[in-house]
């Protein structure tokens, strides 16, 4: 570790705030309170605090006198003075002023727009840092929320959590951008949002974007600038172009364009195409969305094409997807790769088991799974993407799968009645974990094993200590860093039934 000072929130240079004051008024006229009993800080303080871990956001977590305080752009093992910004009883947030005490696994962001855009949060952290602490804040939940025992955790026993499989070049892995699109002071822009606001930013690269998007973005924008192409305008609900949706498929090369518009007709439309067509000769599908409504939602319910066909393809460890303008696709597939074929592994098939797969999206896990096993049935709540699973198991000939609509925790009562009992369930749920109604179902079905794939450390912990209590012990856990350079950890686990 070595001493630094004078950076921002990112650990860059800065001016040097002063402190506000210990800020004792007891409230902001009935708002957020300025300094509460028991709390050792107060709003507008300057403190000097040790930051002793990471939050799943990225915020340093740290403790003035037992007190936790989130400090964005802070490392473990760094000291830093901070403001505090706001308060509650058990914890506030703190805006670093100055870094102390430097982590030895603090790097120079290499983006040069880390520090207005939200998109990645851990750039400022060596890579192999990045992945040592998403093992740990797995490790922290399991302990924490789900009282699981964690092999090798204070020399003991428990559910062995593997370390993180990271990417050999975590830079440039996501096959999907989504632009929106504004005014800025030379015309028509496009890029990202900023930090906390609606404004958007002009962008020309992402670190973290496949290169493939980010000229097909460009060549979007500048046909669109070229032709007058008005940009929509977030506060009148005016102007008509709102985002540019980009794809690229990794082992086909093919290239998706979607126009999302305010409004059904596109001025000098074949110009526009024939332009985007001409700069980037690649482009497989330009699609339009029109989406009129005032929301915060990309798309709206009607696509058509302008040009080309309706989907690309992508190949994931030789099973062929159709990608459609809205279809779920992930956006990592060198790591979604590896994340699938851990399912695959944990679910330990034969070819013989009956296997569920609940809250099955585009039925990329039941078809994986479809190789081993003698029927795979899969539940989605939204239709659409039932839609693509379907197809996409006709595409690759796979006749063992039965995709069903509607909510897993409804379905699968409905399955469990008709006698449906599967040897294997895969879940793969939200951020929000398992509805309790359909843990109760898999613990009422008790299949042999379970292999839950989860997106959220924490709801992961709590369902993991009602399957526990159900009478099924976590066996394994192993965590893929599916979005290097941002705080999401995904896991797979390997769940299997204890009692007789
Ligand atoms: C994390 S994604 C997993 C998708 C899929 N397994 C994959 O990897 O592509 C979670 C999926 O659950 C669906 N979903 C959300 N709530 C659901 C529910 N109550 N029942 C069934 N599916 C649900 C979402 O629409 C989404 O497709």
């Amino acid at each position: 570790m070595s001493g630094r000072s004078g950076k921002d929130s990112r650990g860059r240079q800065h001016r040097h705030k002063g402190s506000s004051g210990n800020g004792r008024a007891s409230s902001r006229g009935g708002g957020t309170p300025l300094a509460i009993a028991g709390v050792p800080v107060a709003v507008g303080q300057q403190v000097v605090c040790d930051i002793v871990g990471l939050t799943h956001e990225g915020e340093g977590v740290g403790r003035v006198e037992g007190y936790t305080l989130f400090v964005r752009g802070a490392l473990p093992e760094e000291k830093v003075r901070a403001e505090v910004v706001s308060i509650g009883k058990s914890f506030g947030k703190a805006r670093m002023t100055e870094l102390l005490v430097t982590s030895s696994g603090r790097r120079d962001a290499p983006c040069p727009i880390y520090d207005t855009c939200g998109g990645c949060q851990l750039q400022h952290l060596d890579y192999a840092e990045q992945l040592r602490w998403k093992r740990q804040h797995v490790v922290d939940n399991l302990v924490r929320i789900g009282k699981l025992a964690v092999a090798g955790e204070d020399g003991g026993e428990g559910v062995i959590v593997h370390p993180v499989i990271g990417m050999n070049d975590p830079w440039r892995y996501r096959n999907k951008a989504q632009v929106p699109i504004g005014f800025g002071d030379g015309g028509l822009i496009g890029g990202f949002y900023e930090q906390g606001s609606n404004d958007i930013v002009e962008m020309d690269a992402c670190l973290i974007q496949q290169e493939e998007n980010e000229v097909l973005v460009r060549a979007v924008k500048e046909a669109a600038r070229l032709l007058d192409i008005s940009a929509y305008n977030r506060s009148t609900g005016h102007g008509l172009l709102r985002h540019v949706v980009v794809r690229h498929a990794r082992t086909t090369g093919q290239r998706m364009v979607v126009l999302v518009t305010n409004g059904a007709n596109i001025p000098h439309v074949q110009e526009l195409v024939g332009l985007i067509r001409e700069k980037v000769p690649g482009v497989a599908s330009v699609c339009q969305n029109v989406n009129t409504a005032v929301t915060p939602v990309v798309f709206g319910e009607q696509t058509r094409v302008l040009w080309g066909e309706d989907v690309i393809y992508d190949d994931i460890a030789g099973i062929q997807f159709a990608i459609s303008p809205r279809s779920f696709f992930q956006v990592n597939p060198e790591q979604t790769e590896r994340l699938y074929s851990k399912a695959v592994e944990y679910a330990s098939l034969t070819g013989e088991e009956i296997v569920v797969d609940a809250y099955c999206g585009a039925g990329t896990i039941s078809l994986f799974l479809a190789r081993y096993a003698r029927r795979v049935y899969g539940v989605e709540i939204i239709p659409e993407a039932v839609e693509d699973a379907r197809r996409n198991a006709l595409l690759n000939g796979i006749h063992n799968v039965e995709f069903a609509v509607g909510a897993a925790e409804v379905v699968m009562p409905r399955w469990q009645a008709d006698g449906i009992t599967p040897d294997v369930i895969v879940v793969d749920p939200p951020r929000k974990g398992c509805d309790p109604a359909l843990i109760s179902t898999m613990l009422e079905l008790r299949p042999e094993r379970i292999v839950y794939v989860s997106c959220n450390p924490s709801t992961l912990a709590r369902d993991l200590k009602l399957l526990e209590d159900g009478g099924y012990r976590a066996v394994e856990v192993q965590p893929v860093d599916m979005f290097p350079h941002t705080g999401h950890v995904e896991c797979v686990v390997g769940i299997c039934r204890v009692d007789t």
